[in-house]
């Protein structure tokens, strides 16, 4: 099946089993991707409807489904993401102010994947995301950006690398006149500025919010405000830097999964890197998760070379390592460390998880979380 029919099809189950705003947010994305102005002001209209009508949901899937039938009729144009739009050889970059230096590190990144880059308080994420951006000069190794066109100059290569900053500026006037603003600089006709920022405003859950101020939005929602900016402007390589950082946990999910669908676009997609402490919500929507400890590289990928699959899990109890090594007695780990109010625990590869479970229950232990790490980067946070 080819991605956008897959993409369609995907939707269609979301609406199928009631999953309305799901299934709503990734029609919106389908519409996104035809470019077709008269479906993009069919689904405002339906996002108007919606609004309006919130306890009509059967006649609204009805609606939703109608426009996804429209949308999967119009032929798209697949991108070749295996192509990396970016490599980095063994760049490096040194402060000469308190010595911090990070590097060297190498990666490729391609459109269409999501990349989490995490780890602790300046452990390097910013700075390794402004050379990406080209805010900053390596001090060594190569940077190479390939999207596919020619690219005449430095100011244009760099329209093409969007990186928002954890802190973002102020602005005046309403939230849909500033995004308005952003396309009247663009080459589109006039008529489609509407159309086009609306939508905009739709996918980003910023519908009721439209006509409110920079200082009348949250920390959250102006997040949102400056992604729907950017979004605009067709970035090809997006980074951000600490997006979650004002959101609840679950507004948190429902960013990272709109913006893994937005990055996976089928004609327009974008490489998408994003730092965050959040690492179980970034390793959940994530292609690769980069790790960076005092401005050394590792990856998910290496982890996986590196372990021989014994089975690790992070265990938030009330019980004592006594209490612990008599639990697992049957099932001789092969270390049990406390690390900040967490045990975690190492056993051979042919445990499994739900022996663990089950011999922390028949010892009847309290358990308030746990959680199998053998495949997480937390791994590198703990060791
Ligand atoms: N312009 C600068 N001059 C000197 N040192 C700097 C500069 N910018 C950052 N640093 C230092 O470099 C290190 C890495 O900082 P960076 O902001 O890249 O880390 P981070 O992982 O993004 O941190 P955080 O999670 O706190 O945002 C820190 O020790 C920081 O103090």
């Amino acid at each position: 099946m080819r991605k956008q029919e897959l993409r369609v099809a995907e939707t269609l189950g979301f609406l199928e089993s009631n999953d309305i705003n799901l299934g709503f947010r990734r029609l919106l994305d389908c519409v996104a991707d035809t470019q077709d102005m008269e479906l993009y002001q069919q689904a405002i209209a339906l996002t108007d409807w919606k609004e309006q009508h919130p306890q009509e949901q059967a006649a609204f899937i009805e609606k939703a489904k109608e426009l996804l039938h429209q949308t999967g009729a119009i032929s798209l144009q697949e991108w070749d993401v295996d192509r990396p739009v970016v490599v980095a050889d063994d760049i490096r970059k040194q402060y000469r102010a308190g010595g911090f230096s990070l590097g060297p590190i190498s990666v490729s990144i391609k459109k269409g994947q999501v990349y989490g880059l995490v780890g602790e308080n300046g452990n390097g994420k910013t700075t390794l995301l402004r050379l990406l951006a080209k805010e900053l000069h390596p001090d060594g190794g190569t940077l190479q950006y390939d999207f596919g066109t020619t690219v005449e100059d430095e100011f244009e290569l760099r329209a093409k690398l969007v990186y928002i900053p954890q802190r973002t500026k102020k602005w005046y006037g309403s939230l849909k006149d500033n995004l308005k603003l952003v396309l009247s600089s663009y080459h589109y006709p006039p008529q489609e500025n509407e159309p086009r920022v609306l939508l905009m405003i739709a996918r980003l859950g910023l519908w009721n919010y439209k006509h409110l101020k920079w200082h009348q939005l949250s920390s959250g929602y102006k997040m949102r405000f400056e992604l729907a900016r950017t979004l605009l402007r067709k970035p090809e390589l997006l980074l951000l830097d600490e997006p979650l950082a004002n959101l609840d946990v679950l507004a948190q999910q429902i960013i990272l999964e709109d913006l893994k669908s937005i990055a996976n676009s089928v004609n327009n997609p974008i490489a998408l890197i994003l730092s965050s402490q959040q690492l179980y919500e970034v390793e959940k929507i994530s292609d690769k998760v980069i790790y960076l400890k005092n401005g050394q590289y590792s990856d998910n990928e290496m982890l996986a070379e590196k372990q021989s699959n014994h089975l690790i899990a992070e265990i938030e109890t009330t019980a004592s390592r006594e209490q612990l090594n008599q639990a697992f007695e049957g099932l001789s780990p092969q270390k049990i460390a406390y690390n900040g109010g967490v045990y975690i625990v190492h056993f051979d590869a042919s445990v499994k998880f739900d022996e663990v479970l089950s011999a922390l229950g028949r010892q009847k232990t309290e358990i308030t979380y746990i959680r199998n790490i053998s495949h997480s980067t937390r791994q590198f946070f703990v060791a």
